[in-house]
């Protein structure tokens, strides 16, 4: 319809424009008329627009990823940016590389100008990375940044047939991958009690979680860690069902068993396994349930929340501050109540975030108030026991790298069937030498001096045992002869009356 690279006039392109509506000479005289009656900013406008419509259209769609939005990082662009350094090819020439102190890896990004093709459900798409000097000379400039800033952009170019995928698929795809990515990255926290005199109380201060501890590593019944590791990735993915039927995304777990079975152990594998951050609630420090909401409060989502040795923080009833005000008792408002911690583990706390575990650990489980232990408030007891036969296995692999058999395995082995001994005891013997027959003659020592004690115990156990008995045979004994002679006495005076 336009010849050459001339510029169609407004009046041609209405023409145009009309004719398709289907009548040439209308077209041609509204066209006309408008020619006159419009404004030229208005008619160069509408030149434009329908000189867009009628350009022969490229088969490539291009879509422009900003880094900011204004004000705010836009977020396709951060997820872009992580994105891409999953994908870097050996052909990638230029890239930036970085590490935050904190960090664990470095941060890839790719120099301006690179390239990289990705493919999705077999489409072909083109990243390209673009950089500008932003022109803020413009008085019109909202934001008043400083001159000659650098701007950032990504172009995905791809054929624009597959706009609906990369929209509606592709591009929620990245945000995803970019997510898991960073969490992958992410440097753990594990959260503390401070108490700052005057400054609001008592308050959260954090460090980093680098706690080595994890599954693999961890002495427990095969069944029982994966029974737990299990539990734990049915809970992260089941947002959406935690939501139909009405609950908080929260799982409670009591982790129960003598000392250094591994209970901290567990709760540092665990949010490794996670990536949560860590929350250590030590009770014994918080006075008021009010103080506890405000901490409750500020905790994060994606957390542990950790209140060890529950049986001797939780004394609470005890905390009551009794006064003497002339005769009559007063209660402080000095008070943290069971039903108080109970109410935001189960209340209106755990609905406030998302994605929230709590444990319990306790060396005496049957030392704890029954309302602890309903059912339904604690979603799993775990028992750490003893160390077991393959418990023992896993440690001597941590410690010593065996893998295979070793000839003091089956003494070891069944030293441990009948004696009780922690993992944290076998693990101390291991850490004695890197020889390793050095290191599992120390075990076999350990334990044949703990059985040699606990038979002793036990030999002192009977031998009070039969202390006891021999005690109550002659209680008893006596008892019988006195009721005989009493009773004989009843019957004599009986026979008297
Ligand atoms: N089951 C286990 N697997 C691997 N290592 C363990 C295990 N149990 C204990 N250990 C080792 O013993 C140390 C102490 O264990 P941990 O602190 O986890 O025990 P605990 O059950 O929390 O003890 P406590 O009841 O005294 O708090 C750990 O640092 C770890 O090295
Ligand atoms: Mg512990």
């Amino acid at each position: 319809m336009f010849s050459g690279k001339e510029l169609p006039s407004s009046s041609s392109l209405l023409a145009a424009y009309a004719s398709m509506a289907g009548s040439i000479m209308m077209a041609q005289s509204i066209a006309n008329q408008l020619g006159r009656l419009i404004p030229r900013q208005i008619r160069g406008y509408l030149l434009s627009t329908l000189n867009h419509f009628f350009k022969p259209q490229s088969p490539i769609l291009t879509l422009v990823i900003e880094e900011s939005t204004g004000f705010a990082r836009n977020q396709i662009y951060d997820a872009s940016e992580t994105y891409l350094c999953t994908k870097v090819s050996p052909e990638t020439k230029r890239l930036k590389i970085s590490k935050n102190p904190k960090g664990k890896n470095f941060t890839i990004k790719l120099e301006t100008g690179e390239e990289i093709v990705d493919h999705y459900e077999g489409i072909e798409l083109k990243w390209r990375v673009e950089s500008a000097k932003a022109d803020n000379n413009d008085s019109h400039n909202p934001f008043h940044q400083p001159k000659n800033v650098e701007k950032l952009w990504f172009e995905i170019s791809f054929h624009r047939n597959h706009k609906e995928t990369v929209l509606g698929s592709y591009l929620p795809c990245i945000l995803e991958k970019a997510k898991s990515v960073r969490e992958e990255e992410r440097v753990l926290k594990m959260h503390t009690l401070s108490i700052s005199q005057g400054h609001g109380g008592i308050k959260w201060e954090s460090i980093n979680l680098e706690h080595p501890a994890s599954f693999e590593t961890l002495a427990m019944e095969p069944d029982l860690k994966d029974l737990v590791i299990q539990d734990l990735n049915r809970f992260v993915k089941r947002k959406d069902f935690y939501k139909r039927v009405g609950r908080a995304w929260k799982r409670g777990y009591l982790l129960y068993g003598p000392p250094g079975t591994g209970k901290s152990s567990l709760v540092a594998a665990m949010a490794n396994h996670l990536k949560f951050d860590v929350y250590d609630l030590q009770l014994t420090n918080i006075m008021r349930d009010s103080d506890l909401r405000r901490l409750f409060l500020a905790i994060g989502n994606r957390s542990i929340l950790v209140i060890e040795d529950i049986d001797c923080s939780l004394d609470l009833p005890d905390r009551r501050q009794v006064s003497r005000d002339g005769d009559s008792p007063k209660t402080h408002d000095v008070q943290l109540t069971l039903s108080g911690l109970l109410n935001f583990i189960d209340g209106l706390w755990s609905s406030c975030g998302d994605e929230r575990i709590i444990i319990f650990t306790t060396n005496h489980k049957d030392r704890l108030d029954p309302a602890l232990l309903r059912p339904g408030r604690m979603d799993m007891h775990i028992h750490m026991s003893y160390c077991t036969p393959h418990g023992f296995r896993v440690l001597a692999a941590n410690y010593l790298g065996i893998t295979g058999y070793h000839t003091l395995f089956g003494e070891i082995e069944d030293l441990l069937k009948t004696t009780e001994i922690t993992p944290a005891q076998v693990a101390e013997q291991l850490l004695k030498s890197e020889d390793s027959n050095i290191a599992l003659e120390e075990v076999v020592k350990l334990l044949k001096r703990k059985k040699l004690e606990g038979d002793e115990l036990f030999d002192e156990g009977v031998k009070m045992a039969g202390i006891q008995e021999a005690k109550r045979q002659k209680v008893e004994k006596k008892r019988r002869v006195s009721v005989r002679i009493n009773g004989g006495r009843k019957t004599n005076k009986r026979r008297c009356s």
